[in-house]
């Protein structure tokens, strides 16, 4: 069995005077895996990320990171908290230096790295968060997302294995929200292991690979979002509501209208259940092909080619390096979160589509669209144009 990046075992917790926080909480994850911690609120997600790094300690049972137990001597705290990166639900209480730099710096600074390897960690964390050439900017200067942004920044800079974040989108408009779940995938991808709390089902059902089911202070469940969100009395232990695509599945179910098995994992699938069951098939409407734009070294003229001779294209961009690169172009997306499932929705309704994005995440929308044709045996033409613009025909 592999190591998990995170276990807890038998935690119990009581802020002092007060009933337990937490009872019996014992549930590990694995290393690379994205989870949300989900419950309502005062169920105990807050003081259960706190025990993640060290900043609250169990009254009995113990957290272990990388398989170690967390030692509370000061010392040891700090390898644990350059390990274990914490985002915390208002940014405000993170950023308290002059500038932004010098905010980002305070981690490596703390750990006693050199100057050089300061500067470098500073430039690479912000620009993993979009935010180069805002060094000087003092941190109350920056908008709500581009706090949350910063404050993440401060955490990637100690190059974290692990990385818990407390509400992400609490106090963001839906386009900072996805903008940060989308930095969060980026970084996921990148092998950092996820841990976020939520109350919000649809972003945690859209999002997670598991759910932790959290409340009272206890864990309800472990398991994957279906499973978690499609079971009534869970949602109603939890005081949660269903997400919306898997109410709807549940009523055209109950109804006789959809006999499916296995509720849909998301819009998409729904989506493709529901023409199936109109009996549109596929063939009388080939899908439009999506292009994907590799841009790590740079956008070329490729994208301009493919908006100047496809009309009505749709433009999908992921990853902060590809948002960047189109925003300095100033050419405006189509979509920005939720990219891959919604190319291929569009290109399901003959709309050409092209996804911008690079590295890891050149991988993902392969994977994810061949995945798509397997399970749908709708053949999708994905064409990677700009560098040997051979198509992939799935
Ligand atoms: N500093 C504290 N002192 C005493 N009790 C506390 C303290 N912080 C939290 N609690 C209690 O512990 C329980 C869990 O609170 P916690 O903040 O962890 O829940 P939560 O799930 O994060 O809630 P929310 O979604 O509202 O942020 C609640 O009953 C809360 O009242």
């Amino acid at each position: 069995m592999p190591v998990p990046a995170i276990e807890f075992k038998d935690l119990n917790f009581a802020y002092t005077g007060h009933p337990d926080s937490l009872k019996a909480v014992s549930f590990s994850l694995k290393k690379g895996s994205r989870t949300a911690l989900v419950g309502p609120n005062g169920a105990g997600k807050t003081t259960l990320l706190l025990m993640c790094n060290g900043t609250l300690r169990p009254t009995s049972g113990e957290v272990l990171v990388g398989g170690e137990p967390i030692k509370y001597a000061s010392r040891q705290l700090r390898e644990v908290r350059r390990k274990v990166g914490m985002v915390f639900q208002n940014s405000d209480s993170q950023l308290f230096a002059p500038t932004l730099y010098q905010d980002v710096a305070f981690g490596p600074l703390n750990l006693g790295w050199g100057e050089d390897e300061i500067r470098q960690a500073v430039s690479d964390a912000l620009f993993a968060v979009g935010l180069t050439g805002y060094e000087r900017r003092p941190p109350h200067h920056l908008s709500g997302g581009e706090k949350k942004r910063a404050a993440i920044a401060g955490v990637l800079a100690m190059k974290p294995e692990i990385l818990i974040f407390d509400e992400p989108t609490s106090s963001l408009d839906p386009a900072g929200a996805a903008e940060i779940m989308d930095l969060l995938e980026e970084i996921n991808q990148q092998g950092v292991t996820i841990l976020l709390s939520t109350h919000d089902v649809e972003l945690a059902y859209s999002w997670a690979d598991d759910v932790v089911l959290i409340e009272g202070g206890e864990i309800l469940t472990h398991a994957k979002p279906c499973s978690v969100f499609c079971d009534a009395d869970l949602m109603r232990r939890a005081h949660l509501t269903q997400p919306a695509v898997l109410s709807l599945h549940h009523h055209l179910a109950c109804r006789g209208i959809m006999k499916d098995r296995d509720p849909p994992a998301g819009l998409l699938e729904m989506a493709q259940r529901i023409e199936e069951m109109a009996a549109t098939t596929a063939t009388h409407h080939p899908p439009a092909p999506i292009y994907l734009i590799d841009c790590a070294s740079g956008l070329d003229g490729t994208l301009r080619l493919l908006m100047e001779t496809v009309s009505s294209l749709r433009i999908g961009v992921m990853g902060t390096t590809a948002k960047r690169q189109l925003a300095e172009a100033g050419i405006v997306a189509d979509f920005t979160y939720g990219v891959i499932d919604a190319s291929i929705l569009h290109a399901l309704r003959q709309e050409t589509v092209v996804i911008v994005t690079s590295g890891g995440m050149i991988d993902r929308v392969r994977k994810r669209i061949a995945e798509f044709c397997e399970e749908s045996r709708i053949p999708l033409s994905l064409r990677p144009v700009g560098q040997n613009d051979t198509a992939e025909e799935c």
